[in-house]
């Protein structure tokens, strides 16, 4: 149907960043089924490739080497086309990724509060938050971070909202930031060709 042209989405690509715990792999997949799209989320990407799980790459590779994959998948993602990416926690605060992500499309952010990130994390394996006080870790680096998610496109709440509901709002935002990029690029051509 999407590609008949009878149901139009409204973009072919986005990605999704924020703290860890937000949603972004839960909401990301379940976004990519309503658009249609291809679905990657970076951490399960650089897992596949390194054969190793998350925590594992931290402990034997340390973090620096996970970055430099996080770096390298950045490159790749944003060459793909109809595809929704979730990115990793830290994916987004690097300068240089940021630019390429923004750059390539919306990046959506999801929010959510230290306690809901907590309580969604509490029992998986996030290396960054093995440590004797997880909810003051999450509350430090959410602090560091927040200026940065900030410069993402488009900003959605996650704290106690049931995912259906965080796909629509996502969804609905997009066609406005979809009419807003259609507006400027038409009145950019009426520009160029009064110019002429
Ligand atoms: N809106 C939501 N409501 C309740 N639980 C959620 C919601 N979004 C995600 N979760 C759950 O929280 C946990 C972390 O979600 P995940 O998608 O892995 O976050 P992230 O990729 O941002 O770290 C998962 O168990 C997921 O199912
Ligand atoms: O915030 C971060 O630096 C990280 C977030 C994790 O992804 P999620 O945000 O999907 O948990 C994962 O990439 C890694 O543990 C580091
Ligand atoms: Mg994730």
């Amino acid at each position: 149907m999407f590609s008949s042209g009878l149901i139009e989405r409204p973009v072919s690509w986005v990605a999704l960043a924020g703290f860890m715990g937000t949603g972004k792999s839960r909401i990301g997949w379940e976004l990519s089924r309503a658009l249609a799209l291809h679905f990657v989320d970076t951490d399960k990407l650089i897992t596949r490739v390194v054969g190793k799980s998350i925590p594992e790459v931290f402990a034997q590779e340390g973090e620096g080497y996970f970055r430099a994959c996080e770096h390298e998948v950045v490159q790749r993602v944003t060459r793909l086309e109809h595809a929704v990416i979730s990115l990793g926690g830290g994916t987004f605060i690097n300068e240089d990724n940021r630019g390429t992500l923004l750059e390539r499309g919306p990046v959506v952010v999801l929010w959510a509060s230290p306690e809901t990130v907590y309580q969604r994390t509490k029992h998986s394996d996030r290396p960054l938050l093995r440590v004797e006080d997880p909810l003051g870790q999450i509350r430090t680096l959410m602090d560091e971070r927040e200026p940065v998610y900030r410069q993402g496109t488009i900003h959605v709440h996650s704290d106690g909202r049931p995912s259906e509901e965080i796909v629509e709002e996502i969804i609905e935002r997009l066609w406005a930031w979809a009419d807003v990029q259609h507006a400027w690029a038409s009145g950019a051509d009426l520009g160029e060709r009064a110019a002429d």
